[in-house]
């Protein structure tokens, strides 16, 4: 199986350091546009392999996308974080810009490829990436969009802080689209261990795990002065994972919605069985009123910002 990263950055290297570590791929493929950059990063992370036990090749390229040909899935990180002063509207039309170009070159010769998105604004990546990909022939069900995964392992993060439990005890998602106020955290559908969450946290501390998951993002660039990569770059590993294992794993992303959850054209976050074909099944959550409500705003908020490609 062979994964290409498009974009050697901190994201980039990451996931395609956790593909290498679990043995999954054998080759992984790391391209960027900056000279270099991408040769390093792979040797860097090649010198890994004897230590950490692996066999997967690592191959960095300076925007050769013939050296990605015949991938099994393409991971595009490539794009630019938000400068001060920078309109999101000036960041979306740079990074649509640097998105059409990868998936393009990129689907252009692995046309059979699975492509997961993760660049942001994501939902708006991802419903771009659908447009070139249905332009090309290729099946909706290979376009997902990475958020859901890093914001369910955000909240079950909280979910463990407040309840003083093992996260690997916990399950919860996360829905919606993948930013501060678009992202819905499913406290009610939370358990530890298969018991709802509510038993044991109130509402109040519910709705402060909620509200502490949607800035989890921001925290994080608060503190390390740029957009996190560690968390980011594993929830990328599983996904990948659980499409070359064909693992049918129920992990939220962004897809697109013809008429699922009342939404029609548009690509945001939802439960999605992941394997082999890409996403292959849709999960319809019987939804709370408020939860709908929640869902709706979040799909208005996202179209948008859609409105700006
Ligand atoms: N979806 C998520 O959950 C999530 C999480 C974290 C970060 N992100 C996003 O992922 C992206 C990458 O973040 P990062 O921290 O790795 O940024 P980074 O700046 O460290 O890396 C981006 C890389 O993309 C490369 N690049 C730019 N234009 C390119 C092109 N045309 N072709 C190939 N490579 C190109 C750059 O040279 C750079 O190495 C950002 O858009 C960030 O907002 C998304």
């Amino acid at each position: 199986m062979k994964v290409t990263v498009i974009g050697a950055g901190a994201v980039g290297a990451t996931a395609a350091d956790n593909i290498a570590r679990k043995q999954i791929a054998s080759e992984v493929v790391i391209l960027d546009i900056k000279e270099g950059f991408a040769e390093g990063k792979a040797m860097d992370l090649a010198q890994t392999a004897s230590i950490e036990g692996f066999d997967t090749k690592l191959v960095g390229v300076t925007n050769d996308y013939q050296r990605t040909a015949k991938s099994d899935v393409i991971v595009v990180t490539s794009g630019l974080p938000r400068k001060p002063g920078m309109t999101r509207e000036e960041l979306i039309g740079i990074n649509a810009g640097i998105v059409r170009t990868v998936v393009t070159n990129a689907l252009a010769v692995s046309p059979k490829a699975i492509i997961l998105i993760v660049s942001n604004p994501m939902d708006t990546m991802t419903y771009l990436t659908y447009q070139i990909a249905a332009e090309m022939g290729i099946s909706k069900r290979k376009v997902i969009g990475m958020g859901g995964a890093l914001d369910s392992s955000r909240f079950r993060y909280r979910l463990g802080e407040a309840l003083n439990v093992a996260q690997s005890d916990l399950h919860g998602m996360v829905i919606g689209g993948h930013g501060d106020t678009t992202m819905i955290p499913l406290t009610r559908l939370a358990t530890w261990n298969g018991i709802p969450v509510s038993r044991f946290l109130s509402g109040e501390k519910l709705k402060e795990v909620s509200d502490k998951t949607m800035v989890g993002g921001a925290t994080l660039t608060g503190l390390l002065g740029t957009s996190a990569w560690y968390a980011p770059g594993a929830a990328i590993g599983q996904i990948v994972e659980s499409i070359l294992r064909d693992e049918k794993k129920i992990i939220p992303s962004c897809v697109y919605l013809n008429g699922e959850y009342g939404q029609k054209d548009i690509c945001i976050g939802v439960p999605v069985v992941i394997g082999r074909n890409g996403w292959e099944k849709i999960i319809n959550l019987r939804l709370s009123n408020a939860e709908k409500e929640a869902f709706e705003k979040s799909a208005e908020a996202v179209r948008a910002m859609n409105a700006a490609l």
